[in-house]
């Protein structure tokens, strides 16, 4: 039976743009660098907190020192108003129950730091049970690495590929895939469809309803 699944949380579970794109734009103007729009940081976000400064900072102006401060200053602001527009995403709720109401295993896996990770399942999914929640944690690569994905595997004492994965953008469907899972990808989150086709996604759900259609009969 492959009643497992793991979440990616930003993009999938939670809508966190707006909170992120705050905090992020809070150290650009710290610095002196100009805000970015919020709908940049669709592309922004996805691969931890370090790289999304990465992305946004030109090629000629970063520095390991520079990028360090932005994520300090980030992770202080977001720390105190990650929860001002953050919230699930229409029908994540209705999944949830659904799939707990069918015993499947849950967990999160996110390229979030591991703290804010647990901040925000402590906040907005803990009526639900996750058997493990992960965030980036000292030590461990970052999605698209499968550690963590197979770490989860292991703690919930079922096979890589009894385990569907649901994400939203590339590096999630190639974590899947790279840890044997079964790869699905989110249309409603961050990125667009052929992103998430073109990275293996094995299945494709608009909504969360449709991901409800999906594992209805596993
Ligand atoms: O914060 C990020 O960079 C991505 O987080 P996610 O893995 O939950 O989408």
């Amino acid at each position: 039976m492959k009643k497992n699944i793991v979440f990616d949380l930003d993009g999938t579970l939670l809508d966190t743009l707006e909170d992120i794109a705050i905090s992020a734009n809070f150290a650009l103007v710290s610095l002196g660098f100009q805000p970015q729009e919020s709908a940049k940081y669709r592309y922004f976000v996805g691969e931890g907190v370090f790289k999304l400064f990465e992305n946004i900072f030109a090629s000629n102006v970063q520095t390991p020192e520079l990028i360090q401060q932005a994520v300090t200053l980030f992770e202080t602001h977001y720390t105190k108003q990650f929860n001002q527009n953050t919230k699930l995403y229409e029908g994540v709720s209705k999944m949830l129950s659904f799939l707990q109401k069918r015993n499947f295993k849950m967990a999160i896996l996110s390229n979030k730091p591991d703290s804010f990770t647990k901040m925000c399942a402590m906040k907005y999914l803990r009526q639900w049970k996750f058997d493990v929640v992960y965030g980036v944690r000292e030590g461990v690569p970052r999605k698209p690495h499968p550690r963590g994905a197979l770490e989860i595997s292991e703690l919930l004492h079922v096979k890589p590929n009894d385990c569907y994965y649901l994400g939203d953008t590339m590096i999630d469907m190639q974590t899947a895939n790279s840890a044997g899972m079964i790869a699905i990808g989110a249309l409603w989150g961050f990125r667009e469809e052929n992103e998430l086709k073109e990275h293996g996604a094995k299945y494709l759900a608009k909504t969360p309803s449709e991901v409800i259609k999906l594992l209805a009969e596993v």
